[in-house]
């Protein structure tokens, strides 16, 4: 047994050095000129939490994901233009609309206008959700070149969601795969409910497992592992990235982390930390499903760059564009953005920033050569009595009648 005095003192001399070595960061990150300084401390970071990817797909889901969820139907013009601004920021992958029945999301009823009108930028895929067969037929009408299927590991969300039991989601997909492969149709495949469903809480690895292996078998080229409501922690992610390494290639395999706990960054930093090297992210943290109650948006694209550029990693979209997409859209939705990226930031509040930073840095510091799943931290907190004196809060925050719980 290590004795308390040797800890208190071991994680002391690690608190300076994070401290230390976070000063440096900070400096190298702020400074263009001094490229050395930068390549040093990527090196330093690699060798501390990597190896990472040195490029991250970024799959911009926002107008797909993001406006689904919204209970005002949100112009087709405006749905548009945002594709279009977004097609014009170096990301290479945005989710355009879903052909999905009308009946249960309104908002994407103007799917076949929205991929029709937009502006088609070379080396950019704009896929669409098709839940059967009738939804890719549509979609290949209005000229879509990429679909996605999604089904789900919880079988409750999957008959809440497209109305089928997983086996009878998976047999529409297999159809819609061999379909797809005919057509010459690039295919992505989602497995919602990957850490948690709204419905039945836990839900098995296994399963996840399972429902994602058949997608790949099918011919799906890319697996997007959704935390649908948001209720992944590190430690959670990296058991079930330790089951996908042995499904299924990792380069195959996507995370889509919603925020509704805060944890979707750290989830991130973790999938990184596995190899992986496409991330979903929604333009402002637009979104949530309509199927998971609850659930907030998606983890907000401006956050999940940020975060990249510290790390050394490039994603090769432009950040003060998609700062302006993110501005854009959230006064067209009347509202501020969820990013708290692009709020620090069009608050030009840069001092609060660094402060922020500072605290990140020095607290994962301390978790130097661990994996997050065996980081033994005790807070002394008790989460379950810190939850219910929040929930008795219930604050919400209502703009066009949109209401979203926050804890
Ligand atoms: C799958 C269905 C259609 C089954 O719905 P159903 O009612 O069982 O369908 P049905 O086959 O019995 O047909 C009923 C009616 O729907 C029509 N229909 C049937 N298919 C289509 C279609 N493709 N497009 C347009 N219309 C369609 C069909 O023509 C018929 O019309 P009617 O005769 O009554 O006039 C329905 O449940 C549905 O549309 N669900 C979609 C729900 C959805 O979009 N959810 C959000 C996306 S998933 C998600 O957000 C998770 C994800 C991907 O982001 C990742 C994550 O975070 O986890």
């Amino acid at each position: 047994m290590i004795s308390n005095k040797i800890l208190s003192k071991t994680a002391k001399s690690i608190l300076t050095l994070g401290i230390k070595n976070h000063h440096r960061t900070f400096i190298s990150v702020n400074n263009n000129n001094n490229n050395f300084n930068r390549e040093n401390e990527f090196k330093k970071f690699q060798n501390r939490f990597g190896p990472f990817p040195e490029f991250v797909k970024i799959v911009e889901v926002g107008p797909r994901d993001g406006l689904q969820n919204e209970k005002i139907i949100v112009p087709t013009a405006d749905k548009i233009d945002l594709i279009n601004k977004l097609s014009q920021t170096g990301l290479s992958v945005v989710e355009a609309t879903s052909f999905v029945s009308p009946k249960w999301v309104p908002q994407m009823a103007d799917n076949k206008e929205v991929l029709k009108g937009i502006e088609k930028v070379s080396g950019v895929s704009y896929p669409c959700l098709t839940p059967n067969i009738q939804g890719f037929r549509a979609a290949l009408d209005a000229g879509a070149k990429e679909i996605a299927l999604f089904a789900a590991a919880s079988e409750s969300f999957s008959k809440k969601n497209i109305n089928a039991t997983i086996e009878e989601s998976l047999a529409r997909y297999k159809d819609v795969c061999d379909a797809a492969k005919e057509n010459g149709i690039k295919v992505r495949g989602y497995v919602s409910c990957v850490l948690g469903c709204p419905y039945e809480n836990n839900v098995p690895i296994s399963k996840v497992v399972y429902v994602s292996k058949k997608l790949y078998e099918y011919g799906c080229y890319e697996i997007s592992l959704g935390d649908t409501i948001g209720i992944g922690t590190p430690g959670a992610t990296h058991k079930l990235l330790q089951a996908m390494s042995q499904a299924i290639p990792m380069n195959a395999i996507a995370v889509h982390f919603h925020d509704t706990y805060g944890q979707a960054l750290a989830n991130i930093l973790t999938s990184l930390q596995f190899g992986i090297s496409t991330v979903d992210s929604s333009v402002s943290g637009l979104g949530g499903c309509p199927y998971a109650k609850g659930a907030t948006g998606n983890v907000a694209t401006e956050d999940v760059l940020y975060m990249m550029k510290d790390l050394g990693i490039n994603c090769n979209v432009d950040m003060d564009k998609l700062m302006d997409v993110s501005l854009w859209i959230s006064k067209k939705l009347n509202r501020s953005p969820s990013s708290k990226v692009s709020l620090a930031l069009s608050h030009k509040a840069a001092n609060s920033i660094s402060n922020s930073t500072d605290s990140t840095t020095t607290t994962t510091t301390t978790t130097k050569n661990k994996t997050s799943s065996e980081i033994p931290i005790n807070c002394n907190t008790n989460i379950n009595k810190m939850a219910s004196e929040k929930e008795k809060q219930h604050i919400f925050i209502s703009s066009n009648n949109q209401s979203t719980l926050v804890f």
